[in-house]
């Protein structure tokens, strides 16, 4: 669908024109336009149209071979138009999407201060840690009702690549442009931000390139007057914004979230987006089981920031069901870097990890346990459904997966840590030693398996699928805070995508080809959710038809406006 185009009065002439990405029409200024605004002599003469652009970038996209140049042709072309970028990537979203996203934003970000043509979004620096200073510079980028959106990494935790200081700014430039392609945000009304508080990594520092701030990165309470100081400038300059917390430190993001998202509307995509696209994975897997989700026994690699989203989400979903908190609490089993998280690590556990603590007694009959790995978790607790958040490559093993399967029919697993390198296991493997009956999904993109002559379509279990849905239903809606209940009304959302929408029959969600129609689906079940809990300062319609009407006419399209 598009929209009905509008005569748009034109703020720039001339070279500032043709500089201005928002703007900028290139080769598609019509002639009327080309005298009004003084680009005659600025441009060749032949006037083309969107599509005969798209072509040419297109071919200039493919014939470069590597990845990173790609990535780097696609931030030339965001840089000088706009438009034509999102309606390229639209044209192209599978091919495009592990390009502008993971896997290879994961090697952009870690490359940024070599690669670096221009500056990328707002930097905030731990050395400027004064309110008046932000506030200032908040406003160059805009009037207070022009900012509806704010993605803001301390950088901490990229994807499963850890500390990568100032070139954490490309993620939340890429969860951006996520925001329009896969639900319509209009990008001009888009702020990325990356909190620069130091870096630990070594690399960044050592190198002379480095364009953020060779110092150890500051936690603790410097840390947090440093943040509040940049939200309090955000909530008065942009008072109408969602804040939306990407990749920030495990230590860091739960409490952070905590501390926010009772006064703000503000979200962690981490720990609520991933939570809720498993959890929707989760639904059609146990659905093509016929059992309930509260049937179901987990165990999850990797306790940390989405580890512990995940499973929250999922006791929130079976408590819905009608189970007692501590008993859906009980089949959940968390594991990190030393094992199976037991009641005697009570003291070196997180907050977030606390209600998962498992008793030693019952997994060791010594005083004393050794770390309980994680074969025997798999062996004792009989999961039927296995998670990788643990951005450790290979750890779901041969044995671990066998000894699983002898326990349930059809494992259900998904290797989410991104980048591809860095799964837990192989969509192949998984599919080889399970005999095809493993339900998987995995968090980057990967080409369906083949084995036996029958084609086995993996899901892309990527917050991708969520955060945009989310974010949009909560700018339109303009809700107080992002309830529980939104949340869960999402997973439902996104689980009960019409099948049209899905690559085969036991796919586990929907094609991401079809993801602005996906995100319309998801953005109607959380904003009915909205409706009905009164959290809604903007007007919603209440009326179905109405209410799906209103979702589509305010999607931002990538189509050139005509200027006065
Ligand atoms: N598919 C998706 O939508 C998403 C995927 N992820 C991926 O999940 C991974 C983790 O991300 P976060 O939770 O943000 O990072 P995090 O750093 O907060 O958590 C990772 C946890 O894994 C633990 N760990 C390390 N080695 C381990 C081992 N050998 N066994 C078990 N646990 C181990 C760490 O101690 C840490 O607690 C990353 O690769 C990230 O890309 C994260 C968010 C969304
Ligand atoms: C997908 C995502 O948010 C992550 O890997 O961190
Ligand atoms: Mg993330």
């Amino acid at each position: 669908m598009s929209v009905q185009k509008k005569i748009i009065s034109c703020p720039l002439k001339g070279s500032e024109l043709l500089r201005n990405a928002r703007y900028n029409k290139g080769t598609a200024f019509t002639k009327t336009e080309r005298s009004k605004l003084r680009l005659n002599a600025k441009l060749p003469p032949v006037i083309e149209t969107l599509e005969q652009q798209l072509k040419r970038a297109y071919d200039q996209y493919a014939c470069l071979g590597d990845s990173l140049q790609k990535h780097i042709y696609l931030s030339d072309v965001f840089e000088t138009n706009q438009t034509l970028f999102y309606a390229l990537i639209s044209h192209h979203l599978p091919e495009m999407y592990p390009i502008i996203y993971t896997p290879t934003e994961s090697q952009a970000i870690k490359k940024y201060s070599q690669v670096y043509r221009y500056p990328n979004g707002c930097y905030f620096d731990i050395e400027h840690n004064d309110p008046k200073y932000m506030k200032e510079q908040l406003a160059e980028f805009g009037n207070p009702n022009d900012i509806q959106y704010i993605v803001i990494t301390d950088s901490e935790g990229i994807l499963g690549i850890g500390d990568q200081g100032v070139g954490g700014v490309l993620i939340s430039v890429a969860k951006g442009h996520l925001m329009t392609l896969c639900s319509g945000l209009d990008p001009n009304r888009f702020l990325p931000i990356v909190l620069d508080v130091g870096t630990n990594n070594k690399d960044h520092r050592e190198d002379p390139k480095y364009l953020g701030l060779r110092k150890d990165r500051v936690h603790g309470e410097l840390y947090s007057r440093f943040l509040e100081n940049v939200i309090h400038s955000v909530k008065e300059k942009f008072p109408n914004a969602f804040v939306h917390f990407e990749d920030f430190g495990r230590i860091d993001a739960k409490p952070v979230l905590d501390r926010y998202s009772p006064k703000l509307p503000c979200f962690n995509d981490d720990i609520q987006g991933t939570g809720v696209v498993t959890l929707a994975a989760i639904f059609s897997a146990v659905r093509l089981t016929k059992s309930n989700l509260s049937d179901q026994t987990l165990v999850i690699v990797g306790a940390g920031t989405a580890g512990v989203g995940v499973a929250d989400r999922v006791v929130s979903s079976m408590v819905k069901e009608g189970i007692k908190v501590e008993d859906a609490r009980q089949r959940i089993y968390l594991l990190d870097k030393d094992g199976l998280l037991l009641d005697e690590d009570a003291d070196r556990a997180t907050d977030g990890q606390k209600p998962y603590l498992k008793k030693a007694s019952d997994f060791s009959d010594k005083s004393s346990p050794e770390q309980i790995d994680l074969e025997t978790t798999v062996s004792k607790a009989h999961p039927t459904v296995l998670l990788g958040v643990s951005g450790q490559a290979g750890i779901f093993t041969e044995k671990v997966v066998r000894e699983m399967s002898k326990h349930t029919d059809q494992p259900i697993i998904f290797p989410l840590s991104n980048p591809t390198d860095l799964m837990e296991a192989k969509a192949s493997d998984l599919n080889e030693w399970t005999d095809g009956k493993a339900l998987i999904a995995s968090g980057s993109p990967v080409p369906p398996v083949k084995r036996n002559g029958k084609d086995y379509y993996i899901s892309q279990c990527n917050n991708a699928f969520i955060f945009p849905s989310v974010g949009v239903a909560a700018v339109l809606s303009e809700c107080k805070t992002l309830s529980e209940e939104m949340l869960l009304a999402a997973a439902d959302g996104l689980a009960s995508t019409p099948r049209d929408y899905f690559a085969s029959d036991d796919s586990l969600l929907p094609d991401l080809g079809h993801v602005r129609e996906v995100s319309r689906h998801v953005k109607f079940a959380i904003l009915k959710q909205a409706v009905a809990e009164n959290n809604c300062a903007g007007h919603v319609p209440s009326d179905e038809k109405a209410l799906r009407e209103w979702i589509e006419k305010n999607e931002w399209y990538a189509e050139y406006q005509d200027y006065a």
